[in-house]
């Protein structure tokens, strides 16, 4: 499949604040960044304030001060940041390639003919090449889940943000997507940002990991994990030390 975005974009956070109206500060001054072309795992103690940031780059969030930029800027106003919920959340009368049809009909300019044939390469890509009729109820949760990564990455977004997006599918499938992740993140050359629980899953998929500890990055830990990243990577005394490492990150307060 051909992609036509040449690069990613870096996301900075300069010196940002969220105060919500009660007086939470989920967001406490963040200085950060996240590297073009990168996988950036965000992790942290419930209510520290992750998808909080999450929604202040997707602009789904106006900080009180500060701001988030991407470097380079985005070329057009829509469709170059992509966001994944835990909920794949399809629209229910609307069939596999339908739902991933609806950001192009939003935002781009082709015809009709060539945005069916883009989202059917899509989900082609996410391995649903046979099962772009069905309606969301004929899908399993990883099916799902499939989809709306398609629908996504239909307008060859810069930046994926994800917020847990595995989070409620069982342990085969969470593998499965998370190489399929890997496999998207190479083919879309993208910069992606997620959130998750789950230490293992931090350690496999990402560059970096941000851990957030009440509304600020406590600390940024590059990951030295060889890659590939796949399974037997798992099994090996390397990754079982560095789980550790993330795991007493959460623990002590730095
Ligand atoms: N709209 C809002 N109004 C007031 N407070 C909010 C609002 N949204 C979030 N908060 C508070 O801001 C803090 C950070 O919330 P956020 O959802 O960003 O945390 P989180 O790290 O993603 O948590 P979790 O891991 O449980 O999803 C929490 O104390 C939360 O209660």
């Amino acid at each position: 499949m051909t992609v036509l975005s040449s690069h990613a974009s870096a996301i900075r956070c300069d010196n940002v604040t969220v105060e919500f109206d009660d007086g939470t500060r989920a967001v406490d001054r963040i200085d950060a960044e996240f590297p073009a072309g990168k996988i950036t795992s965000l992790i942290g103690p419930s209510g520290c304030g992750k998808t909080t940031l999450l929604r202040l780059i997707a602009g789904l969030q106006r900080p009180t001060s500060g701001g988030v930029r991407l470097d380079p800027p985005a070329a057009q106003p829509a469709g170059e940041v992509a966001f994944v919920f835990q909920q794949p959340s399809l629209l229910p009368w609307r069939d596999a390639l339908g739902n991933v049809l609806l950001p192009l009909e939003l935002v781009s300019r082709d015809t009709g003919a060539q945005q069916r044939e883009r989202a059917a390469a899509v989900l082609q890509t996410v391995g649903l090449g046979d099962a772009m009729g069905r309606m969301p109820h004929e899908l399993s949760g990883g099916m799902k889940m499939r989809v709306s990564l398609a629908r996504a990455l239909v307008t060859e977004p810069r930046v994926l943000l994800m917020d847990e997006p595995f989070a409620a599918l069982d342990d085969m499938l969470r593998n499965a997507l998370g190489q399929l992740l890997l496999q998207l993140w190479s083919d879309f050359s993208l910069t992606v940002v997620m959130v998750t629980h789950n230490i293992a899953e931090s350690c496999l998929l990402s560059h970096q990991i941000q851990v957030m500890q009440q509304g600020s990055i406590a600390q940024m830990i590059e990951n030295p994990l060889p890659w590939p990243r796949n399974a037997a990577l798992r099994r090996t005394a390397e990754f079982g030390m560095f789980y550790g490492v993330i795991s007493d990150s959460l623990r002590e307060p730095s």
